[in-house]
């Protein structure tokens, strides 16, 4: 696991971590309109860059902070919806759906190279969500 650097300055070095990577989690800030307002970039550079086949997850970080919070959960989640990737809200303070986001993606890699030919697809969105429903999540 790479936590690559969200600066402009280190632009050239996580190009060449993402290149090889089998899933990102794409994070940005609830309480910073910038961070999210990054991530259309974020994701058109994922799409120059990352392997075609690369499991992509958005993540609205710091749900904890609620009364800092200027982006909606709404706004996140059109977004990830617009760009056809899974989306939750996490906080690594509380500890909300952090491990949810890494057992997601691990999921999904193993099924990808363990899959039998008469196993029902995997899909990633669905077992996210399933698994926030039952969690009674947010
Ligand atoms: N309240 C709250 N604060 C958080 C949370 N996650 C990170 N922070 C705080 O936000 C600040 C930045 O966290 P970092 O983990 O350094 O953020 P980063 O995006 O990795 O930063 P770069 O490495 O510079 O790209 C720190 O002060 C953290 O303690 C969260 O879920 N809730």
């Amino acid at each position: 696991i790479w936590d690559t650097a969200g600066q402009e300055r280190f632009r050239s070095v996580t190009h060449a971590y993402y290149r090889d990577a089998n899933a990102l989690l794409l994070l940005y800030d609830v309480t910073n309109k910038a961070s999210f307002d990054n991530i259309r970039a974020w994701l058109t550079e994922i799409h120059e860059y990352a392997q075609q086949d690369v499991v992509v997850m958005l993540l609205g970080n710091k749900a904890d902070s609620t009364h800092n919070r200027v982006v909606k959960r709404e706004e996140g989640e059109k977004l990830a919806k617009e760009f056809g990737v899974p989306f939750m809200e996490t906080s690594a303070k509380s500890g909300l759906n952090v491990e949810l986001a890494f057992t997601a993606v691990a999921k999904e890699l193993k099924h990808r190279t363990m899959k039998e030919p008469d196993e029902p697809k995997f899909e990633l969105k669905e077992f996210v969500d399933r698994e926030m429903r039952t969690a009674g999540c947010c």
